[in-house]
This record gives C-alpha cells, structure tokens and sequence, in this order.
C-alpha cells in the first residue's frame, strides 16, 4: 500500500523537456532547471513527461532517462518528483511505473489511453488498475485532460469506488473547466485524504473555493511565484488580493492563448523568464515564432513578471 504520510499539495511545476536545437534532449541543464524552480519560483513538486513535457512525442528510453535526471537532480531539493507513465500501450506504461519505482519516484500518473479508447469506467479503471499494480509501493494518480484524450468520462465517476480497485490511488489532476465534476470529485470524496490537483492555471481561484489541495501546471515553471503570492493570500482568506493576483495572471495568459498558446510556446517563455534553453518542441509541434516571443516579452514586462529597466511610470498593468 502506498504510504500516504507525504500528501502532494501546493504548486507542481508541469516540466518542460529541454530539447536541443537537434531535438536530442538536453539532460545537461536539468540540474539547473531544479534549482531555477525551488529558489527563483519557491515550487518544490514537479510532474514530469506529462502533456507539457512532451511525455507521449518521446520514446519509452528516453522517459526513463528523463525520470532518472529529474529524481536524481532533485534529490534533497525537491519534494516531490511524480512522472507521468501514461502510453497507448499498457506494456509500456508498466514497465514506465515500474522504473519510477525502481529510481524512488515518489509517484506515479496515468492519462486515458487515447487511441484504442477505453470506452467506459470500467474499462477505464481496468486499464489503470493494470498499471498501479506494477508499481504497488508508488502513490497513484489518475490525470484527467479530457480535451487532449478526447475520454469524455467524468472524473467523478472514475473517482467513484476507485480506492477499492487501486489500493494506491492517491489523488486526481484534474485539468479540466469542468467546475461542477471537479467540485462533484471534491464532494463525494471527503472522507479521503485524496489531493486534488487543479490543472487549468487561469481558474486555480475558482478550484481553490471547490477544494483543490493543490495545483499542477505549465505556467508554475515562470509564474510560480505570483502563484504562490495567490494561494498564500486564499490561505489567510484575504480573498480580495487572491483575486487580484489571480486576474493578474489571467491577463498574462488570455494574451498568450490570444496569440496562441501550447507546449511550444511555454518552451519559448520558460527560456525568456529563466534563461535557461528550453530549446524547440518535437514535431510534430513547431518552434514558437519570434513575433510571438517578442509579444510575450513585451506582456510579462508590462505585468512586472520580468525585470526591465525601462521607467515603469504609466505601466498601468502592472500588478501589486
Ligand atoms: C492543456 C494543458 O497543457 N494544460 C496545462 C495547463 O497548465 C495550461 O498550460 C495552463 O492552464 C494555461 O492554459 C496543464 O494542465 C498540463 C499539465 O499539467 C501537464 O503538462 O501535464
């Protein structure tokens, strides 16, 4: 059984694969890339080859090189390391689990496959079962992304009686709009110590009122900090700043997914931001352009998110 002494709660940085020019990745700056999260952004969690990470465009030897670099690299730094072992097939998923296990991951997720789709619950839950039991040790967690599986069953009934079919099912990452599953997924779960991880960055407020114990995401590699400054604010239930902050970061997204917004384009901004390289996505994703880059820039500066020089008098966006 799964000990569930060490609850995931707080930010999880979802991680970018660094990938070099030549799309090889680039392990060299990982280390870099765990310091950068827990000293200049204050998140100690990351959830890495999920949808950000690019997980399912790399082949099973690199995940497991990547999980490797990560564990390793965070040791005494990091919390918590959770590697995303969700694949079209349940072989590779398993032997994926397993290995998280194997380099003391501290746990592990799985995504619906989404080819030869699992067309109920029950399937669905088969399917996961499959997968915890070759990492029975690891806290489970089913990840939910309905919009890129194109799965359309609700969380709610995945959650329902999953405890007894996967002893190790620790928590769900919810990335989803859906309030009323989310919030449905709270409810009939609270006599569990589930965590419930939000996965939409823009809404995290509005999850934090449903019960959201915490919160995975892309934007928490650059704007973890902000982030924090907003769940410190619901926490001491000064809701008007939580507010502030959460608009705040919502004007930095709506104008990225304005220009167009995915994996490609926080590989860009992530670079930006930390300067570390980030490199190109792998294709089938495209390079973010520079215009973009350009705008992106210009926003996180007039946000106050990214240092500049430039007098700041009349930076009317600028969020206190
Ligand atoms: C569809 C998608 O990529 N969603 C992101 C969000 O963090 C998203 O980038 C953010 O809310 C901005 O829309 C995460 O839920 C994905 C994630 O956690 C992951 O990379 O595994």
């Amino acid at each position: 059984m799964a000990s569930s002494k060490k609850k995931l709660q707080g930010l999880v940085a979802a991680t970018i694969t660094p990938m070099t020019e030549h799309g090889e990745i680039n392990f060299s700056v990982i280390g870099q890339y765990v310091d950068y999260l827990v000293e200049e952004q204050g998140v100690k969690n990351v959830f890495v080859n999920g949808t950000t990470g690019e997980g399912l465009s790399l082949s099973v030897s690199e995940r497991r090189r990547v999980a490797e670099e990560w564990v390793t690299k965070g040791r005494n730094k990091l919390d918590q390391v959770v590697i995303h072992v969700g694949a079209l097939s349940l072989k590779e998923s398993q032997e994926l689990a397993q290995h998280a296990a194997e380099i003391g991951a501290d746990g592990i997720a799985v995504i619906a496959p989404f080819f030869l789709k699992p067309w109920n619950k029950d399937v669905l839950i088969n399917f996961l079962k499959e997968v915890a039991a070759a990492a029975p040790a690891l806290p489970f967690y089913y990840y939910h992304i309905p919009a890129v599986t194109g799965i359309k069953i609700r969380a709610e009934e995945v959650l329902d009686g999953i405890q007894e079919k996967i002893p190790t099912f620790q928590g769900l990452k919810f990335s989803d709009t859906d309030l009323l599953d989310f919030g449905q997924c709270v409810d009939q779960n609270r006599q569990r110590q589930f965590a419930f991880l939000f996965g939409v960055d823009e809404q995290l407020l509005s999850a934090l009122v449903m019960g959201a114990t915490g919160a995975v995401g892309s934007t928490y590699n650059y704007l973890g900090k902000k982030t924090n400054q907003m769940l410190e604010a619901f926490e001491k239930k000064d809701f008007s700043s939580a507010l502030n902050h959460q608009f705040c970061i919502q004007r930095f997204i709506n104008f990225v997914v304005k220009l167009g917004f995915g994996v490609s384009q926080t590989k860009a901004i992530m670079t930006l931001v930390s300067g570390i390289p980030m490199g190109p996505p792998r294709l089938p994703l495209q390079k973010a352009s520079r215009e973009f880059t350009d705008n992106a820039e210009a926003k996180l500066k007039s946000l106050d998110f990214l240092s500049f020089n430039d007098l700041k008098e009349g930076n009317l966006e600028a969020c206190s």
